[in-house]
């Protein structure tokens, strides 16, 4: 046995240059795998890669190399607003107003503080978000292929990859076949790169990278198998990681878009503010208080809390996302998903369960035979048209149409805990299941009759063969597929005894769509018999063109996919909410049309709603948008049409939504406005251009998902509509105040307070609220609409009035009844809190009475509301507090007077949403 020490490879170091003669590119296969100590057949065994992997850490990225705790709290101080804060800090210190400077750094630093832990949050949510899409890797470990989660790879593992991989470390290559790799994730260069068809004998190194396949970059083509050289952090990706970092993750067009509103009104205010200053000098009055005149100015109109309180709305609209298993990749999906207006769905597993049982059996003959049971359980039975059951066809087109279907198969069956479970695609193990119950053994072909080539399913190819060679040098080419493909490569069908006639090819279509009008999926089987013994050393092969005019059609099998259960409902949900759902299938015609009646996404009579790829490829170019608009159903459609109708459909003004899975759908989920990919049984190319992924893959998620998106929409509108009249009306008040001369209503810490207290405590738990009723009953906002419609600005204005008004009258006839100007000002401060508070609960619904809402159905409002009211009282009374914000005490008339004019508030805004409803 050797000791664990001559087991260790050497640290796989990306200190060895690229260039160097050690880097594992410029190695033979065979020295990389000597020198990563691991055999190129058996992997490593298990006990050596647990040592490696507490050696050598687990195969994940460092937690993403931000910038560190200092530069981000840092960076929580650069904004205007917070530099006028400074500046006015210090001057306020200079003038010797020591508790006024105290209280503004106060502020800021506290300011500071949340913002860093509410960004911090932000990202921990959306980073804990990538983790639940997990990545499986396939290794060979003692000799048996085995799914491991890509983060207990090790160097010196044997990785295998293949078409709609993502490569889980850097590999070199011991084995290869018409690889094709994305690279783009490393080089930026997105034409996909050949890798090198490589033996492990061979000698020569190749200099420039052909046998690498590196970490985080995409297989589109062929298979591979390769030796991690390096993982985690020591991989090129960890490296470009390192230098890097993480790319913006908190940005989206909406929150740029605010943030740009902000610098500007920012400087606009500035100006402004500069402004009064001047005139206030001009008129005589002093320097220190047009001094802090202005800074009030700044500070109140500038809304500081906006960027932040949207990314949050955002970040939230996430995780109750993730919650209902749509996991979001990338940030401005969340507003995206809230205006979409079309969802392009796949049939298969999305719509319907992908649980495949065949049905109905169909030889050339014309006989139908009905299969039972269901599941993979190969349990049921298969019963002749006379009603005889089948046991064991020894010959005849029956045999060999459940043998093609059974050996031209990858799937496998396994019974665990007196469970069937299928490993590989559902059509193919329903077929295996078929034969099954007949009593046909795939193994019993098999092994007389080893597989010796083959040409694998693909959608575009739509049908998969396979050569099998007997001991004696006999061939049988075994074939199964979509119909017109089968019948493109037959001329001749088997009988009952196994005799072969000239094909008819109209009765199998007939046949075919008799069976697929039913909802089943129609594949044909096919297989030739050469008696022709292969020529020694000959490579066997099987060719496309070699097939074509020389199978025999054996016959049809069909199969029951069912609709999944909360489909037909999340559907009517669409159509409810102004979404146009539309199907999108490499199926026939008439298996989609059956389908799409059986969910309500068809009406009985909408022949003229279906278009098939053939159909589509016809289509002039001028009518293509508008067919494609029309259309409900897509059937035998390519992914390559896909990007064409996401093109069509957007260039008629739709936001489209579209799925996939496939490595060729990758180009229409990142045209889409929305890509949605598939987490179970997506590939990683698909996932890696999606912009959510649905963990359980079902379409009823894409319409929780929409829901969510507009809920999203609605709570940022709520925060926007609910804080801008403070901040115009603080603004307002200050400015009323000096062009007429009189005493600042309210003072800049006072100001900053309200600011701070209020968006905190009483603005982010509307990012908390709950969904409106018939949310999903309203047509798709449009993505030209402003934020803010008329309506909405209309009330700004109306409650900054109400504002102003109320706090000019309360704090004039407080100072006129004999008041001093604190207990004025706590009062005007009070009336200012009390009217948002009120108003906040009027903000819960845009369009509704606060009644309608129901008061308690935000828990969060009430904590924040009590919060809130705590904090005035301290305010108000506590002696500190008094000293520091120059408030006082005030009495009980005083607080009916701010709860009166703040109940007035409201209801003036009660009656203008009650009437614009009206006017609706
Ligand atoms: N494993 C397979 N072997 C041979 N032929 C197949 C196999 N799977 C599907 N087919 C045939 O190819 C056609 C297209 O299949 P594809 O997987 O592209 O689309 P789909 O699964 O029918 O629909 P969707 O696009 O909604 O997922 C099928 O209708 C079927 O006739």
């Amino acid at each position: 046995m050797r000791s664990s020490v001559s087991r260790t490879p050497p640290p796989p170091s990306r200190a060895a240059s690229p260039s160097s003669a050690a880097a594992p590119h410029g190695l033979a296969a065979h020295e990389v795998v000597l020198m990563m100590d691991t055999d190129p057949v058996h992997g490593l065994d298990d006990d050596e890669a647990r040592r490696r992997l507490a050696r050598f850490g687990p195969n994940v990225l460092p937690a993403s190399a931000r910038d560190n705790t200092l530069m981000r709290m840092l960076r929580q101080f650069h904004h205007p607003l917070i530099y006028i804060l400074l500046a006015s800090g210090v001057i306020t210190a200079v003038l010797g107003e020591f508790v006024d400077s105290a209280v503004i750094f106060g502020v800021v630093l506290i300011n500071a503080v949340v913002g860093f832990v509410q960004e911090s949050r932000a990202e921990a949510a959306l980073d804990a978000l990538r983790s639940m899409v997990r990545t499986e890797a396939r290794a060979v470990r003692g000799g048996h292929v085995r799914p491991l989660p890509s983060e207990e790879l090790v160097p010196g593992d044997l990785v295998l990859v293949e078409a709609g991989d993502k490569a889980p470390a850097d590999l070199r290559l011991v084995r290869s076949s018409e690889l094709r790799v994305d690279e783009s994730a490393l080089t930026g260069e997105s034409a996909p790169v050949a890798k090198d068809e490589v033996v492990l004998s061979a000698a020569t190194p190749v200099a420039d990278r052909r046998n690498m396949v590196y970490s985080g970059t995409l297989v589109t083509a062929g298979t591979g198998a390769g030796v991690a050289v390096a993982t985690g952090a020591r991989t090129e990706l960890g490296e470009i990681h390192r230098l890097v970092g993480s790319a913006e993750l908190l940005a989206t067009p909406l929150t740029e878009k605010l943030a740009r509103f902000s610098k500007v009104l920012t400087v606009a205010i500035l100006a402004l503010a500069a402004v009064t200053f001047v005139i206030g000098l001009i008129r005589g009055e002093g320097v220190v208080p047009m001094f802090t005149a202005a800074v009030a100015l700044a500070v109140g109109a500038i809304p500081e809390g906006l960027p932040a309180a949207v990314t949050i709305t955002l970040a939230i609209g996430v995780a109750r996302m993730a919650r209902r298993r749509a996991v979001i990749r990338r940030l401005p999906a969340v507003e995206t998903l809230g205006g979409t207006t079309v969802i392009c769905s796949d049939k298969t597993g999305t719509l319907t369960e992908n649980q495949m049982t065949v049905r109905t059996l169909w030889t050339p003959e014309g006989d139908r035979y009905d299969v039972s049971g269901s599941g993979y359980a190969p349990e049921g039975e298969i019963r002749e048209p006379g009603g005889a059951v089948v046991t064991s066809p020894t010959s005849g087109a029956l045999r060999w149409c459940l043998l093609a279907g059974a050996a031209c198969n990858d799937a496998t069956l396994a019974r665990q805990d007196g469970r069937w479970t299928l490993t590989g695609d559902p059509t193919e193990g329903a077929m295996l299941v078929a034969a099954a119950k007949a009593g046909l053994d795939r193994d019993a072909l098999t092994d007389a009759y080893p597989r010796v080539a083959a040409i694998p399913f693909s959608s575009e190819r739509q049908y998969m063969a396979t050569l099998h060679r007997a001991r004696g040098g006999d061939h049988v080419v075994l074939l199964k597929g979509a119909v017109e493909r089968a019948l493109d490569l037959c001329d001749t069908w088997m009988d009952a005894d196994g005799g072969v006639r000239p094909l008819d090819g109209d009765a199998v279509l007939r046949a075919a769509d008799e069976l697929a009008a039913g909802g089943l999926r129609v594949l044909a089987t096919a297989v030739r018999f050469d008696a022709e013994p292969a020529r020694r050393g000959e490579p066997e092969e099987l060719d496309e063109r070699g097939l074509r005019g020389t199978m025999v059609l054996t016959g049809l099998q069909a199969m029951l996919d069912p609709p999944r259960a909360a489909a037909a409902r999340a559907v009517r949900a669409c159509h409810a909410a102004g979404i146009e759902v539309k199907m999108i299938t490499g199926d026939h015609a008439a298996t989609a049309t059956a389908v799409a009646r059986g969910i309500g996404l068809l009406g009985d009579h909408s022949d003229h709603e279906v278009l098939t790829g053939a159909q589509l490829a016809g289509l002039p170019e001028e009518e293509y948008p508008g067919a494609v608009e029309r259309a409900r159903v897509f059937a035998r459609v390519s992914p390559e049409q896909k990007l064409r109708l996401v093109d069509a459909l957007q260039s008629r003004g739709q936001v489209v939504a579209m799925t996939g899975d496939g490595v060729n759908d990758a180009p229409a989920l990142r045209q889409a406005n929305i890509g949605v990919a598939m987490g179970r049984n997506g590939t990683e190319v698909a996932k890696e251009a999606a912009d959510m992924v649905l963990t359980d893959d079902d379409f009823a998620t894409i319409e929780a998902a929409v829901e969510e998106g507009r809920g999203v929409f609605d709570n940022l509108t709520k925060f926007i509509v609910w804080t801008l009249p403070t901040n115009m009306a603080e603004g307002l008040v200050i400015l009323v105040a000096i062009l007429f001369g009189a005493a600042l209503p309210i003072l800049p810490t006072q100001i900053l307070w309200i600011n701070m207290t209020t968006a905190v405590a009483l603005g982010l738990m509307l990012a908390f609220e709950p969904k409106e009723e018939g949310i999903m009953g309203r047509p798709p906002r449009d993505p030209a609409r402003p934020l803010l419609t008329g309506s909405l600005v209309a009330r700004v204005l109306l409650v900054s009035t109400l504002l102003v008004g109320g706090s000019w009258w309360l704090f004039q006839w407080e100072l006129a009844n004999g008041a001093d100007e604190a207990v004025a000002r706590t009062a005007a401060v009070n009336l200012f809190v009390m009217v948002e508070l009120f108003y906040l609960f009027s903000c819960r619904s845009l369009t509704r009475s606060m009644w309608h809402v129901g008061l308690f159905s935000n828990h969060w409002i009430i904590g924040g509301v009590t919060v809130q009211m705590a904090g005035q009282l301290a305010l108000t009374y506590l002696p500190v507090m008094n000293r520091l914000f120059h408030t006082a005490p005030i009495g009980l008339p005083v607080w009916s007077r701010i709860i009166g004019i703040s109940a007035l508030a409201s209801l003036v805004v009660a009656v203008d949403k009650r009437v614009r409803r009206r006017l609706m």
